[in-house]
This record gives structure tokens, C-alpha cells and sequence, in this order.
């Protein structure tokens, strides 16, 4: 067995048009690696849920909190879904090193751009599929949405993709074609092997 290689403190930015396969490489990455990365801790409005542990499942926030912490610029994406808010923030992802793990982010292009902003020192991965067919192809495949969001989400797509085709966009941009390639490249990139 091979000794599991030195963990960096600069988060990894994934991005990518939804079905590409970013959850799918993340998986099998936390799976080979399972001491190695993190997930930042998310804030949200909603209330708790059973079992659920205030900085561990989720920082829970009062509405007010947190769109004082939107007004100071803490966060590097948040959303409103069903009225609740949801977010995170750059020292969320500074608790991952912190914590001394590599963060990483499954993100869309907003907060990539949001992280160019910021201080992390991020390095970022554009996960492609092999072609727009491929991609509608995976959606339907996963069968996990209705044709009203496969649609959104193929619409959506087109600019993730626009964004990731351009020049300085990413670090490295891996088309997902055959998935243990794909995952090899990821590997490589993330421990600076090539
Ligand atoms: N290289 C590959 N070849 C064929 N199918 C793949 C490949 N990689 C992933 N898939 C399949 O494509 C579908 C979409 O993958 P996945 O859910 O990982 O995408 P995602 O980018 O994480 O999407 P989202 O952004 O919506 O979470 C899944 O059914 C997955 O099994």
C-alpha cells in the first residue's frame, strides 16, 4: 500500500456542468483518501433537524445573523431555497485547513468567481463531460430529475461550459470521458504529481 500523500492547505475548487460527474469523482477521491479532505460546514436559516449538530451538520443562523455576515462580505456563495438561507463561508473553508485537511468545494461558476476574490489561495479543477449529447445523455441516465429540470439544468450547462473554456478560468480542465482516467487526472493534480 502507498503512503498517503502530504495534505495542502490551499482548498480545490470543482466546477462543472451538473452531470459531468464532479459527486461521482469526489466520492471515489474521499474514498482512497478518507482522512485527507473536507467539506466546509455550511450556514443555513432553517431551523435543525433531529440529530443535527450546530458547526458540525450545519452553523445554524438567525435570519438576521446572517444577513449581517452577507453585509460584511463573509460569504463566498449563499442562496435562498423554500425561505430558508443557505451559504458559505471563506472561514468555513478556513476551518477545513484549519482542521488540517484539504477543502473542497463542489461549486457553481458565481461562487468560483467569488473565490477568485478572496484570500484562500484556491486551485481550481473544470470538470467537462465529452460533449454536450453526453452530458443530457448522464442526466437522464442518473435518473434523478424531471424533464423540467434536465432542460434548466442542460441550459445552465452552457455557461458553465463558456466559463470553463476560458482562458485562465481553471488550473486544469479534465474532460470526463472514461472515469479512471478522469479520476487518475484529479489525483495527479490535487498531490502536484504531473
Ligand atoms: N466517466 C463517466 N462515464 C459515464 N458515466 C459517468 C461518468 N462519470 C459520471 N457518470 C455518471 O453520470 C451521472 C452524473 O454524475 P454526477 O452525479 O457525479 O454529476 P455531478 O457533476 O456531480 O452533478 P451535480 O452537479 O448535479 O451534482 C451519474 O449517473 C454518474 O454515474
Amino acid at each position: 500500500m502507498s503512503a498517503t500523500p502530504a495534505v495542502s492547505s490551499r482548498p480545490i475548487v470543482v466546477f462543472g456542468p451538473s452531470g459531468t460527474g464532479k459527486s461521482t469523482l469526489l466520492k471515489r477521491l474521499f474514498a482512497e483518501y478518507p482522512t485527507s479532505f473536507g467539506f466546509s460546514v455550511s450556514n443555513t436559516t432553517r431551523n435543525p433537524r433531529a440529530g443535527e449538530t450546530h458547526g458540525k451538520d450545519y452553523h445554524f443562523l438567525t435570519r438576521d445573523e446572517f444577513l449581517a455576515a452577507v453585509e460584511r462580505k463573509e460569504f463566498i456563495e449563499h442562496a435562498e431555497f423554500s425561505g430558508n438561507m443557505y451559504g458559505t463561508t471563506v472561514q468555513a473553508v478556513k476551518d477545513v485547513a484549519d482542521a488540517g485537511k484539504t477543502c473542497i468545494l463542489d461549486i457553481d461558476v458565481q461562487g468560483v468567481r467569488s473565490v477568485k476574490d478572496t484570500d484562500l489561495g484556491a486551485r481550481f479543477v473544470f470538470v467537462a463531460p465529452p460533449s454536450e449529447e453526453e452530458l443530457e445523455a448522464r442526466l437522464r441516465g442518473r435518473g434523478t430529475d424531471d424533464e423540467a429540470s434536465i432542460k434548466k439544468r442542460l441550459d445552465a450547462a452552457k455557461s458553465e461550459l463558456a466559463y470553463g473554456n476560458t482562458e485562465g478560468s481553471c488550473d486544469i480542465k479534465i474532460v470526463n470521458d472514461d472515469i479512471d482516467a478522469a479520476y487518475k487526472k484529479l489525483v495527479d493534480f490535487i498531490f502536484e504529481k504531473n
